[in-house]
Protein backbone atom coordinates (compact mmCIF):
# COMPACT_ATOMS: atom_id res chain seq x y z
CA UNK A 1 0.00 0.00 0.00
CA UNK A 2 1.35 3.43 -0.11
CA UNK A 3 2.20 5.61 2.16
CA UNK A 4 1.19 9.04 2.96
CA UNK A 5 3.83 11.34 3.61
CA UNK A 6 3.55 14.94 4.62
CA UNK A 7 5.98 17.35 4.37
CA UNK A 8 7.00 20.91 6.73
CA UNK A 9 8.96 23.49 5.01
CA UNK A 10 10.77 25.82 6.01
CA UNK A 11 12.10 28.75 4.29
CA UNK A 12 11.41 30.49 1.59
CA UNK A 13 13.64 32.46 -0.05
CA UNK A 14 15.95 31.81 -3.25
CA UNK A 15 16.76 28.00 -2.73
CA UNK A 16 12.62 27.09 -0.49
CA UNK A 17 10.81 28.78 -3.53
CA UNK A 18 13.18 26.74 -6.00
CA UNK A 19 12.42 23.61 -4.06
CA UNK A 20 8.54 24.31 -3.72
CA UNK A 21 8.87 24.27 -7.82
CA UNK A 22 10.18 21.19 -8.12
CA UNK A 23 8.00 20.11 -5.42
CA UNK A 24 5.01 20.39 -6.87
CA UNK A 25 6.20 19.12 -10.27
CA UNK A 26 7.48 15.93 -8.54
CA UNK A 27 3.57 15.06 -7.30
CA UNK A 28 2.15 15.77 -9.83
CA UNK A 29 4.40 13.23 -11.90
CA UNK A 30 4.49 10.63 -9.11
CA UNK A 31 1.19 10.86 -8.18
CA UNK A 32 0.40 7.34 -9.26
CA UNK A 33 2.90 5.78 -6.52
CA UNK A 34 3.41 8.18 -3.86
CA UNK A 35 1.27 10.37 -1.79
CA UNK A 36 3.29 13.35 -1.00
CA UNK A 37 1.68 16.81 0.60
CA UNK A 38 3.23 19.98 1.88
CA UNK A 39 1.06 20.63 5.35
CA UNK A 40 3.27 23.40 6.93
CA UNK A 41 5.13 26.13 5.16
CA UNK A 42 7.13 28.49 7.14
CA UNK A 43 9.30 31.72 6.87
CA UNK A 44 11.00 33.71 10.23
CA UNK A 45 7.76 35.54 10.26
CA UNK A 46 4.74 33.70 9.00
CA UNK A 47 3.37 29.97 8.59
CA UNK A 48 1.08 28.23 6.30
CA UNK A 49 -0.32 25.40 8.44
CA UNK A 50 -3.23 22.99 7.46
CA UNK A 51 -4.49 22.36 10.35
CA UNK A 52 -6.70 19.34 8.90
CA UNK A 53 -3.70 17.88 6.84
CA UNK A 54 -5.12 18.52 3.38
CA UNK A 55 -2.43 19.36 1.54
CA UNK A 56 -1.23 23.20 1.07
CA UNK A 57 -1.08 24.43 -2.65
CA UNK A 58 2.20 24.35 -4.09
CA UNK A 59 1.79 25.52 -7.72
CA UNK A 60 2.66 29.17 -8.43
CA UNK A 61 3.93 29.48 -4.52
CA UNK A 62 4.29 32.66 -3.81
CA UNK A 63 5.79 34.15 -0.68
CA UNK A 64 3.72 36.67 -0.38
CA UNK A 65 1.05 34.13 0.45
CA UNK A 66 2.69 33.67 3.57
CA UNK A 67 2.51 37.28 4.95
CA UNK A 68 -0.98 37.27 3.46
CA UNK A 69 -2.80 34.65 4.66
CA UNK A 70 -0.03 33.11 7.12
CA UNK A 71 -0.25 32.91 10.74
CA UNK A 72 2.35 33.34 12.99
CA UNK A 73 5.11 30.10 12.96
CA UNK A 74 4.99 27.01 15.34
CA UNK A 75 7.35 26.58 17.86
CA UNK A 76 9.66 23.87 17.09
CA UNK A 77 8.03 21.29 20.06
CA UNK A 78 4.66 22.45 18.43
CA UNK A 79 5.62 21.63 15.41
CA UNK A 80 7.08 18.22 16.26
CA UNK A 81 3.70 17.33 17.74
CA UNK A 82 1.97 18.92 14.66
CA UNK A 83 3.57 16.74 12.44
CA UNK A 84 2.90 13.46 14.95
CA UNK A 85 -0.58 14.15 15.09
CA UNK A 86 -0.75 13.74 10.95
CA UNK A 87 -0.39 10.11 11.85
CA UNK A 88 1.96 9.73 8.67
CA UNK A 89 5.87 9.20 7.78
CA UNK A 90 6.69 13.09 7.70
CA UNK A 91 9.43 14.93 6.26
CA UNK A 92 10.91 18.55 7.52
CA UNK A 93 13.04 20.59 4.69
CA UNK A 94 15.29 23.05 6.33
CA UNK A 95 15.93 25.30 3.77
CA UNK A 96 16.88 28.30 5.91
CA UNK A 97 20.61 29.07 7.52
CA UNK A 98 19.09 29.06 10.92
CA UNK A 99 21.88 27.55 13.73
CA UNK A 100 18.47 27.83 16.20
CA UNK A 101 16.73 24.81 13.70
CA UNK A 102 19.73 23.43 12.98
CA UNK A 103 20.16 22.64 17.17
CA UNK A 104 16.82 20.72 17.32
CA UNK A 105 17.52 18.42 14.21
CA UNK A 106 18.15 16.05 17.18
CA UNK A 107 14.71 16.34 18.29
CA UNK A 108 12.97 15.86 14.81
CA UNK A 109 15.25 12.93 14.43
CA UNK A 110 14.38 11.55 17.92
CA UNK A 111 10.20 12.27 17.10
CA UNK A 112 10.87 10.14 13.84
CA UNK A 113 10.46 12.86 11.70
CA UNK A 114 12.76 12.63 8.78
CA UNK A 115 15.38 15.76 7.88
CA UNK A 116 16.61 16.75 3.89
CA UNK A 117 18.32 20.07 4.19
CA UNK A 118 21.15 22.17 2.40
CA UNK A 119 21.67 23.91 5.97
CA UNK A 120 24.91 24.03 6.62
CA UNK A 121 25.10 24.30 10.28
CA UNK A 122 23.71 21.21 11.62
CA UNK A 123 26.53 19.44 10.19
CA UNK A 124 29.57 21.70 10.69
CA UNK A 125 29.16 23.81 13.76
CA UNK A 126 30.56 21.64 16.88
CA UNK A 127 31.47 18.37 16.80
CA UNK A 128 28.88 17.49 19.23
CA UNK A 129 25.69 18.35 17.40
CA UNK A 130 26.93 16.01 14.35
CA UNK A 131 27.18 13.30 17.21
CA UNK A 132 24.01 14.00 18.88
CA UNK A 133 22.37 14.13 15.06
CA UNK A 134 23.81 10.72 13.96
CA UNK A 135 23.23 9.35 17.10
CA UNK A 136 19.74 10.19 17.16
CA UNK A 137 19.01 9.51 13.35
CA UNK A 138 18.27 6.29 11.37
CA UNK A 139 20.42 6.58 8.85
CA UNK A 140 23.17 4.00 10.66
CA UNK A 141 20.39 1.40 11.83
CA UNK A 142 19.00 3.25 15.01
CA UNK A 143 15.21 4.26 15.74
CA UNK A 144 15.14 7.77 14.70
CA UNK A 145 14.20 9.46 11.33
CA UNK A 146 16.49 9.85 8.08
CA UNK A 147 18.88 12.96 7.56
CA UNK A 148 20.48 13.76 4.48
CA UNK A 149 22.60 17.04 3.49
CA UNK A 150 23.72 16.32 -0.07
CA UNK A 151 23.32 19.92 -0.90
CA UNK A 152 25.35 21.61 2.13
CA UNK A 153 28.36 21.33 -0.16
CA UNK A 154 28.37 21.59 -3.70
CA UNK A 155 25.01 22.31 -3.78
CA UNK A 156 23.25 19.38 -6.43
CA UNK A 157 26.21 18.21 -7.13
CA UNK A 158 26.96 14.93 -5.73
CA UNK A 159 29.36 15.08 -3.48
CA UNK A 160 28.05 14.02 0.62
CA UNK A 161 27.33 10.72 -1.38
CA UNK A 162 30.40 10.38 -3.44
CA UNK A 163 32.59 10.43 -0.35
CA UNK A 164 29.91 8.54 1.44
CA UNK A 165 30.49 5.66 -0.94
CA UNK A 166 34.07 5.84 -1.07
CA UNK A 167 33.94 5.32 2.54
CA UNK A 168 31.43 2.46 2.96
CA UNK A 169 32.64 0.68 0.59
CA UNK A 170 35.90 0.27 2.03
CA UNK A 171 38.00 2.52 -0.16
CA UNK A 172 40.62 4.83 1.99
CA UNK A 173 40.09 8.92 1.06
CA UNK A 174 43.83 10.32 1.40
CA UNK A 175 42.88 13.78 0.21
CA UNK A 176 39.66 16.07 -0.96
CA UNK A 177 40.74 19.37 -2.40
CA UNK A 178 38.95 21.85 -5.23
CA UNK A 179 37.13 24.63 -5.39
CA UNK A 180 33.96 24.35 -2.54
CA UNK A 181 32.31 27.13 -3.15
CA UNK A 182 30.37 28.53 -6.16
CA UNK A 183 30.52 32.99 -4.91
CA UNK A 184 34.15 32.27 -5.02
CA UNK A 185 33.96 30.44 -8.23
CA UNK A 186 32.27 33.37 -9.32
CA UNK A 187 34.23 35.94 -8.25
CA UNK A 188 37.43 35.15 -9.48
CA UNK A 189 36.83 33.22 -13.03
CA UNK A 190 34.98 36.76 -13.31
CA UNK A 191 36.89 39.19 -11.92
CA UNK A 192 40.33 37.44 -13.04
CA UNK A 193 39.49 35.42 -15.44
CA UNK A 194 42.45 33.93 -17.65
CA UNK A 195 42.36 35.09 -21.06
CA UNK A 196 42.75 38.75 -19.54
CA UNK A 197 46.26 40.82 -18.24
CA UNK A 198 45.22 41.21 -14.35
CA UNK A 199 41.50 42.00 -13.22
CA UNK A 200 38.62 43.08 -15.97
CA UNK A 201 36.36 44.93 -13.76
CA UNK A 202 36.06 45.48 -9.78
CA UNK A 203 36.38 42.49 -7.67
CA UNK A 204 32.82 44.59 -5.58
CA UNK A 205 31.37 44.84 -8.65
CA UNK A 206 31.18 41.14 -9.08
CA UNK A 207 30.23 40.43 -5.49
CA UNK A 208 27.01 42.62 -5.78
CA UNK A 209 26.52 40.52 -8.82
CA UNK A 210 26.76 37.06 -7.14
CA UNK A 211 24.73 38.27 -4.02
CA UNK A 212 21.77 39.23 -7.07
CA UNK A 213 22.58 35.94 -8.76
CA UNK A 214 21.88 33.96 -5.33
CA UNK A 215 24.97 32.42 -5.28
CA UNK A 216 26.21 34.33 -1.66
CA UNK A 217 25.19 33.10 1.47
CA UNK A 218 21.93 35.29 2.94
CA UNK A 219 24.74 37.69 4.56
CA UNK A 220 27.82 37.51 1.72
CA UNK A 221 30.26 38.33 4.32
CA UNK A 222 29.80 34.60 5.27
CA UNK A 223 31.56 33.81 1.60
CA UNK A 224 34.38 36.00 1.82
CA UNK A 225 35.28 35.62 5.10
CA UNK A 226 35.83 31.52 4.00
CA UNK A 227 33.63 30.20 6.41
CA UNK A 228 30.93 28.94 4.07
CA UNK A 229 34.17 26.85 2.40
CA UNK A 230 35.64 26.00 5.64
CA UNK A 231 32.20 24.50 6.83
CA UNK A 232 32.45 22.27 3.70
CA UNK A 233 35.62 21.30 4.20
CA UNK A 234 34.28 20.52 8.31
CA UNK A 235 31.19 17.97 6.89
CA UNK A 236 34.04 16.18 4.67
CA UNK A 237 36.26 16.02 6.75
CA UNK A 238 34.33 14.39 9.42
CA UNK A 239 32.74 12.11 7.02
CA UNK A 240 36.58 10.90 6.08
CA UNK A 241 36.43 10.20 9.64
CA UNK A 242 38.15 13.23 11.17
CA UNK A 243 37.05 14.56 14.42
CA UNK A 244 36.83 18.56 13.75
CA UNK A 245 35.98 20.64 16.60
CA UNK A 246 34.73 23.41 14.27
CA UNK A 247 35.11 25.50 10.83
CA UNK A 248 37.32 27.83 12.87
CA UNK A 249 39.62 25.27 14.66
CA UNK A 250 42.13 25.37 11.13
CA UNK A 251 43.61 28.12 9.31
CA UNK A 252 40.94 29.73 7.18
CA UNK A 253 41.70 33.08 5.39
CA UNK A 254 39.16 36.14 5.31
CA UNK A 255 38.83 38.01 2.18
CA UNK A 256 37.42 40.95 4.63
CA UNK A 257 39.10 43.93 4.30
CA UNK A 258 40.21 44.61 7.82
CA UNK A 259 38.56 48.13 8.63
CA UNK A 260 34.97 46.49 7.43
CA UNK A 261 35.35 43.35 9.95
CA UNK A 262 32.97 45.88 12.29
CA UNK A 263 30.81 46.70 9.78
CA UNK A 264 27.18 46.41 11.66
CA UNK A 265 25.00 45.61 8.67
CA UNK A 266 25.55 43.26 5.35
CA UNK A 267 24.68 46.96 3.39
CA UNK A 268 26.92 48.68 5.54
CA UNK A 269 29.87 46.16 4.22
CA UNK A 270 28.66 46.23 0.72
CA UNK A 271 28.96 50.04 0.43
CA UNK A 272 32.40 49.84 1.83
CA UNK A 273 33.69 47.12 -0.02
CA UNK A 274 34.48 49.62 -3.03
CA UNK A 275 37.01 51.62 -1.26
CA UNK A 276 39.57 48.37 -1.12
CA UNK A 277 39.22 46.71 -4.77
CA UNK A 278 42.63 48.12 -5.51
CA UNK A 279 44.25 45.54 -2.94
CA UNK A 280 42.42 42.81 -3.97
CA UNK A 281 43.45 43.91 -7.96
CA UNK A 282 46.90 43.86 -6.47
CA UNK A 283 47.10 40.63 -5.67
CA UNK A 284 45.30 39.19 -9.19
CA UNK A 285 47.90 41.54 -10.98
CA UNK A 286 51.05 40.35 -9.35
CA UNK A 287 49.86 36.46 -10.02
CA UNK A 288 49.26 37.41 -13.78
CA UNK A 289 53.06 38.45 -13.58
CA UNK A 290 54.22 34.93 -13.13
CA UNK A 291 51.57 33.69 -15.80
CA UNK A 292 49.45 32.84 -13.09
CA UNK A 293 45.78 33.46 -11.38
CA UNK A 294 44.67 33.50 -8.38
CA UNK A 295 41.78 31.08 -6.74
CA UNK A 296 40.11 30.43 -3.36
CA UNK A 297 40.04 26.91 -2.55
CA UNK A 298 40.48 24.81 -0.03
CA UNK A 299 41.82 21.17 0.90
CA UNK A 300 42.25 18.25 3.29
CA UNK A 301 45.00 15.77 3.68
CA UNK A 302 43.10 13.07 5.78
CA UNK A 303 46.38 11.25 6.54
CA UNK A 304 48.23 14.23 8.68
CA UNK A 305 44.63 15.32 9.52
CA UNK A 306 45.97 18.90 8.00
CA UNK A 307 43.26 21.27 6.71
CA UNK A 308 42.85 24.71 5.30
CA UNK A 309 41.58 27.37 3.09
CA UNK A 310 42.64 30.28 1.27
CA UNK A 311 43.77 32.13 -2.06
CA UNK A 312 46.24 30.38 -4.15
CA UNK A 313 48.07 31.05 -7.30
CA UNK A 314 47.27 28.70 -10.22
CA UNK A 315 48.86 28.30 -13.76
CA UNK A 316 46.40 29.28 -16.00
CA UNK A 317 46.41 25.65 -17.85
CA UNK A 318 45.24 24.23 -14.34
CA UNK A 319 41.88 22.47 -14.44
CA UNK A 320 41.25 25.20 -11.33
CA UNK A 321 41.96 28.38 -12.96
CA UNK A 322 40.01 27.50 -16.17
CA UNK A 323 36.45 27.22 -14.24
CA UNK A 324 33.99 29.31 -15.66
CA UNK A 325 30.52 30.71 -13.74
CA UNK A 326 29.62 29.55 -10.54
CA UNK A 327 31.58 26.04 -10.91
CA UNK A 328 32.68 23.80 -8.31
CA UNK A 329 35.74 20.76 -8.93
CA UNK A 330 35.97 18.82 -6.25
CA UNK A 331 39.15 15.90 -6.41
CA UNK A 332 38.88 12.63 -4.33
CA UNK A 333 42.32 11.71 -3.84
CA UNK A 334 41.59 7.48 -2.72
CA UNK A 335 43.57 4.44 -2.22
CA UNK A 336 41.85 2.85 -5.11
CA UNK A 337 41.51 5.61 -7.47
CA UNK A 338 45.45 6.31 -7.47
CA UNK A 339 47.31 9.22 -8.30
CA UNK A 340 44.18 9.88 -11.01
CA UNK A 341 41.56 11.22 -8.60
CA UNK A 342 37.91 10.88 -8.93
CA UNK A 343 36.50 14.41 -9.88
CA UNK A 344 33.11 15.99 -9.53
CA UNK A 345 32.64 19.24 -11.26
CA UNK A 346 29.43 21.78 -12.36
CA UNK A 347 27.51 24.45 -10.60
CA UNK A 348 28.09 24.64 -7.11
CA UNK A 349 25.57 27.12 -6.47
CA UNK A 350 22.16 28.75 -7.15
CA UNK A 351 18.65 27.91 -6.04
CA UNK A 352 17.41 25.41 -8.79
CA UNK A 353 20.59 23.40 -8.79
CA UNK A 354 20.78 23.85 -4.90
CA UNK A 355 16.75 22.62 -4.62
CA UNK A 356 17.17 19.83 -6.90
CA UNK A 357 19.98 18.17 -4.30
CA UNK A 358 17.49 18.59 -1.76
CA UNK A 359 14.52 17.06 -3.85
CA UNK A 360 16.88 14.54 -4.38
CA UNK A 361 17.51 13.93 -0.76
CA UNK A 362 13.68 13.78 -0.57
CA UNK A 363 13.47 10.99 -2.90
CA UNK A 364 15.98 9.06 -0.88
CA UNK A 365 13.76 9.24 2.23
CA UNK A 366 10.54 8.41 0.36
CA UNK A 367 12.16 5.52 -1.16
CA UNK A 368 12.58 4.06 2.79
CA UNK A 369 10.04 4.92 4.07
CA UNK A 370 7.23 4.15 1.71
N1 LIG B 1 21.96 29.71 -2.62
C1 LIG B 1 22.74 28.67 -2.90
O1 LIG B 1 23.31 28.58 -3.99
C2 LIG B 1 22.95 27.61 -1.89
C3 LIG B 1 22.39 27.70 -0.64
N2 LIG B 1 22.59 26.72 0.27
C4 LIG B 1 21.96 26.85 1.57
O2 LIG B 1 20.54 26.90 1.40
C5 LIG B 1 19.97 27.64 2.48
C6 LIG B 1 19.03 28.69 1.92
O3 LIG B 1 19.74 29.58 1.09
P1 LIG B 1 18.97 30.73 0.27
O4 LIG B 1 17.64 30.24 -0.17
O5 LIG B 1 19.95 31.20 -0.72
O6 LIG B 1 18.76 31.82 1.44
P2 LIG B 1 17.66 33.01 1.48
O7 LIG B 1 18.21 34.06 2.36
O8 LIG B 1 17.25 33.38 0.09
O9 LIG B 1 16.39 32.35 2.19
C7 LIG B 1 16.39 31.96 3.53
C8 LIG B 1 14.96 31.65 3.94
O10 LIG B 1 14.99 31.09 5.25
C9 LIG B 1 14.06 31.80 6.08
N3 LIG B 1 14.55 31.75 7.45
C10 LIG B 1 15.74 32.14 7.93
N4 LIG B 1 15.82 31.87 9.25
C11 LIG B 1 14.65 31.31 9.60
C12 LIG B 1 14.11 30.79 10.81
N5 LIG B 1 14.82 30.81 11.95
N6 LIG B 1 12.85 30.27 10.80
C13 LIG B 1 12.12 30.25 9.67
N7 LIG B 1 12.59 30.70 8.48
C14 LIG B 1 13.82 31.24 8.45
C15 LIG B 1 14.03 33.20 5.52
O11 LIG B 1 12.83 33.83 5.91
P3 LIG B 1 12.79 35.37 6.32
O12 LIG B 1 13.11 36.12 5.07
O13 LIG B 1 11.41 35.56 6.83
O14 LIG B 1 13.86 35.52 7.39
C16 LIG B 1 14.05 32.88 4.01
O15 LIG B 1 12.75 32.51 3.59
C17 LIG B 1 21.16 28.21 3.28
O16 LIG B 1 21.41 27.37 4.37
C18 LIG B 1 22.32 28.13 2.29
O17 LIG B 1 23.58 28.00 2.90
C19 LIG B 1 23.32 25.59 0.00
C20 LIG B 1 23.89 25.42 -1.23
C21 LIG B 1 23.78 26.45 -2.27
N1 LIG C 1 27.22 30.54 -0.77
C1 LIG C 1 27.49 29.19 -1.16
C2 LIG C 1 26.21 28.54 -1.57
C3 LIG C 1 26.35 27.09 -1.63
O1 LIG C 1 26.72 26.42 -0.66
C4 LIG C 1 28.46 29.16 -2.32
O2 LIG C 1 28.67 30.21 -2.90
O3 LIG C 1 29.01 28.09 -2.62
NA1 LIG D 1 26.11 18.28 -3.12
Amino acid sequence: MTKDIKVAIIGVGGVGKAFIGQLANFIKKNSSTVSVSAVYIARSTAALISKDFSPLPLTAFASEELDAAGTAPLSVPDLIQFLKESGSETILIDNTSSIELANTYPDFLKAGINIATPNKKGFSSEEKLWNDIFAAAGNNGGGGGYVFHEATVGAGLPVISTIKDLVDTGDEVTKVEGVFSGTMSFLFNEFAPISSNGPVRAFSDVVKIAKDAGYTEPDPRDDLNGLDVARKLTILARLCGLDIDSPTSFPVQSLIPKPLESASTSQEFMEGLPNFDSDIGLLAENAQKEGKVIRFVGSIDVLSKAVKVGLEKFDISHPIAGLKGSDNIIAFYTKRYGDRALIVQGAGAGAEVTAMGVLSDVIKIINRIK
